[in-house]
């Protein structure tokens, strides 16, 4: 399944396998699969990802600013506005349907998993290069990804067939794919084709593997509203 979203990034989710497996497995996302997660908590859990995608679209501006070619810089506008135009969307409407108008969601109190979160990808991009950018970015957007395809063919209630179906279709998969190029072909152009004998390998892997226990912290504070 990784490896449709780039050879960089299936490496890098090969060397965090047990952080990712409590990434993409965590009860939140089983909850989301055979509906148990109570409402209360996916709303939590909404309001809070509105917040974190401030952030986030903030932090891919920032690969804006780190590009080197125009082929990067438009990789990552796409990205930008992938989130603010469409996935944001997603949390705006499931949110104005449950009476929290968008107001609301903006005003929402960051809790402290999504600040550690955000400002650590955020402080990956202003200390380091478009690689340690990038590392810190890809388990967001691929691991949701994975969720989506998985939860999709899995899912054994229609409670959360919206959020699923937005990570599992097309247009999710699509900048996935494309996030994976961005990474493969942005880490051969700074380190070369052998980019894994590169002493900056093992460092971006950290940064990756980091980032994904960060989304486990995000999902074990989506269950405690
Ligand atoms: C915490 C988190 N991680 C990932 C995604 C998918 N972009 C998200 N919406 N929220």
């Amino acid at each position: 399944m990784s490896t449709s979203y780039g050879a960089a990034f299936a490496l890098m989710r090969e060397s965090a396998s047990q952080a990712w497996r409590a990434y993409t497995r965590h009860a939140f996302v089983e909850g989301l699969k055979d509906g148990s997660l109570s409402r209360e908590a996916f709303l939590h859990y909404l309001r809070q990802d509105y917040v974190f995608l401030i952030h986030f679209s903030r932090a891919w501006a920032l690969a804006v600013v780190k590009s080197e070619t125009h082929g990067e810089m438009r990789a990552a506008v796409a990205t930008v506005n992938a989130l603010v135009a469409e996935e944001m969307q997603l949390h705006i409407g499931i949110c104005e349907a449950a009476g929290i108008s968008q107001e609301d969601l903006f005003a929402t109190t960051e809790r402290a998993e999504n600040l550690a979160y955000t400002r650590f990808v955020l402080e990956a991009g202003y200390s380091g290069d478009l690689l340690d950018l990038l590392a810190a970015l890809a388990p967001c957007v691929m691991g949701y990804g994975e969720i989506g395809q998985r939860l999709a063919s899995e899912a054994s209630s229609q409670t959360y067939a919206d959020w699923i179906g937005t990570y599992a279709g097309d247009d999710y998969q699509e900048a996935c794919k494309a996030v994976g190029i961005l990474l493969d072909n942005a880490l051969e152009r700074r380190l070369g084709k052998d980019f894994t004998t590169s002493p900056r390998w093992p460092r971006l892997c950290k940064t990756f593997e980091t980032a994904t226990e960060l989304e486990v912290g995000f999902w074990q504070m989506g269950l405690t509203p």
